[in-house]
């Protein structure tokens, strides 16, 4: 796992680097230098004769793609820089640029221009870096300068697009979308959430040194992200069962999922959980212990879907993990069903996913309801999207509507799921393009993975199912000591996001194709 970390604990680990004189600036350089030989190579197979040219600010941010140049330049590279920005209203010069990155450039052979050449291969973005503040419409600025990027350059972004927020991922003006953003010393948060993916491209981190000062500490002021290219820890949470396994022994996932209303939801939801592979997967309805004629329906539906789902009205079953909410809707038995398991859960230590339906029943009063959940081992998961959050929010926090947000350092996703889930003491799933998770004593995970394709009615009851089946299944004792309840819905998450991706390979699909890609997927895992 990568860490991401604000702007702000980037400055403050460096500090004592330049301090103490470590070349940070041409080991960021380097990097970069190396990321662009390699696109060069791969894109327009020769490297010397090639032209790079870079936009570059007055800061440090264009001190490293002064060097980075400098490098190229020694390499063949027709290497040449622009300086864009004003100063006290005036265009910069080559005079206003870092001083020793332009020196090191024009020693090595580079040259300084007022515009791109036209047979630029690849344009790097370094007019701001992590010193960007306020806001910037780079296009224009680049207009107003008459610096044209070609549209057949691939554009790198040195550390972070110029004008995004490296912290928050918000862009108060305009940037220039990247291809490739090379960044250095630690992850940006602000390039995981907000806006940042979308501008960003492809992300790859140059270790300049900065490790050891930044820590692997979880602390609540990073964030862990999950390599992207792996499937961790989606093959130690999903692992499949032991030799001596009964199906007691590999977890029952109880869930309370569906209406007449909504019958999918059910169907949704327990396909899911069943494609994980657990002991056994109850569905309860939310009628009183003798059913009635409606609830029926939905049970019919359910058990016609998966013959192996038992279905019934009773809670007080055996259950190693609950889900509740999806596809509830409003019906007059569903508050009595989400305070009887969540008491139940209280006894017994149970996990509870809140999803959707059950979202909406939670108020303040419940906090010592969690509470006593988590007392008892469980852990009380809730799964909103933005907007069910913020109906949350409305709901249990304080002046509702009041700008508390003065001071926030960190992407808006994760300072609200962060907030969600310390004042309720649970963990909160945010749903979106990044998904976010929170825990209660502020460790948060984030995950890119998942694509728009995942945008699809019933994909959140999915998730659902898969995060009620990783809390309550059994995990092997080997290996898996250290999984916690972070690392289960992070596994979820991860589940989720790959059977989009393999569900899109065969072409546009639908919520109930997400089950059968999940099995796909678990396959490859264990293989
Ligand atoms: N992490 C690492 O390990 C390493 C990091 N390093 C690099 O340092 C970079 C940070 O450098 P930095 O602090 O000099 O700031 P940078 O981003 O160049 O921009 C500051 C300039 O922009 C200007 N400016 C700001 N906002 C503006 C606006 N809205 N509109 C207009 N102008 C605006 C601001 O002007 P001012 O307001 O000060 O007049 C100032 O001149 C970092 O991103 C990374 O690339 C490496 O060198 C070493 C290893
Ligand atoms: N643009 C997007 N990119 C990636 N994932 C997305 C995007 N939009 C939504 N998702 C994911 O799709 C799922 C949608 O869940 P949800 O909104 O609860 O759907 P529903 O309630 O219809 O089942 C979530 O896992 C969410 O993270």
């Amino acid at each position: 796992m990568r860490w991401a970390y604000t702007a702000e604990q980037i400055r403050a680990a460096e500090q004592p680097l330049l301090a103490a004189g470590e070349p940070l600036m041409r080991r960021a350089a380097y990097g970069l230098a190396q990321q662009i030989l390699r696109l060069l190579r791969a894109r327009h197979s020769r490297v010397s004769g090639a032209t790079v040219a870079a936009l570059v600010g007055k800061g440090n941010n264009g001190g490293d793609a002064l060097w980075a140049l400098a490098f190229l330049r020694r390499r063949g590279v027709h290497a040449v820089a622009i300086p864009v920005g004003a100063d006290h209203g005036a265009a910069i010069t080559a005079a206003d640029l870092h001083a020793e990155g332009r020196d090191a450039l024009l020693q090595a052979g580079g040259s300084m221009a007022t515009h791109v050449p036209e047979d630029t291969a690849v344009v790097v973005d370094a007019i701001f870096g992590t010193g960007f503040r306020g806001s910037a419409d780079v296009p224009t600025m680049l207009r107003d300068a008459g610096v044209t990027v070609p549209e057949h350059a691939v554009v790198v972004a040195c550390d972070v697009p110029s004008g995004l927020n490296a912290s928050t991922g918000e862009i108060p003006g305009v940037v220039l979308p990247a291809d490739l953003t090379v960044t250095f010393g630690g992850l940006k948060t602000g390039l995981l959430l907000g806006e940042g993916p979308r501008v960003a491209g492809r992300v790859e981190l140059i270790d300049v040194g900065l490790e050891p000062l930044l820590g692997e500490t979880p602390t609540d002021q990073m964030v862990g992200v999950f390599e992207k290219d792996t499937s961790a820890p989606v093959g130690a949470v999903f692992a499949p069962p032991v030799w001596d396994a009964h199906k007691y022994s590999r977890g029952v996932i109880a869930i309370s999922a569906g209406s007449p209303q909504y019958p999918g939801a059910a169907v949704l939801t327990v396909a899911a959980a069943v494609a994980t592979g657990v002991g056994m997967v109850r569905w309860v309805g939310v009628t009183g212990d003798d059913g009635d004629d409606d609830s029926d329906t939905v049970s019919a539906g359910v058990v016609a879907a998966h013959p192996e789902v038992i279905a019934g009205h009773e809670a007080d079953g055996r259950a190693d993990a609950w889900v509740l909410g999806p596809g509830w809707g409003t019906g007059e038995n569903v508050h009595a069903r989400y305070r009887q398991v969540l008491d139940l859960a209280g006894q017994r230590g149970t996990p509870v996913v809140l999803d959707a339906s059950a979202l909406e029943l939670i108020n303040n009063d419940d906090v010592a309801r969690f509470a006593e959940i988590r007392r008892a081992g469980g852990a009380v998961v809730l799964t909103p999207h933005a907007g069910e959050l913020g109906r949350l929010e409305e709901r249990l926090l304080t002046e509702p509507g009041a700008d508390d947000s003065h001071g926030r350092v960190d992407a808006v996703e994760l300072w609200r799921a962060r907030r969600m889930a310390a004042h309720v003491g649970a963990h909160v799933l945010l749903k979106g393009p990044t998904t976010v998770i929170a825990a209660p004593d502020g460790q948060a995970r984030l995950d890119t993975t998942g694509g728009p394709e995942l945008a699809t009615a019933g994909s959140g009851d999915t998730l659902a199912g898969l995060v009620g089946s990783a809390l309550g299944r059994t995990l092997p004792k080997t290996g898996s000591g250290t999984l916690d309840t972070l690392d289960k819905i992070a596994a979820a998450v991860r589940l989720h996001a790959l059977a989009g991706r393999r569900a899109q390979q065969y072409g546009p699909f639908g919520a109930s194709a997400l089950a059968p890609a999940v099995r796909e997927v678990l396959a490859e895992v264990g293989e």
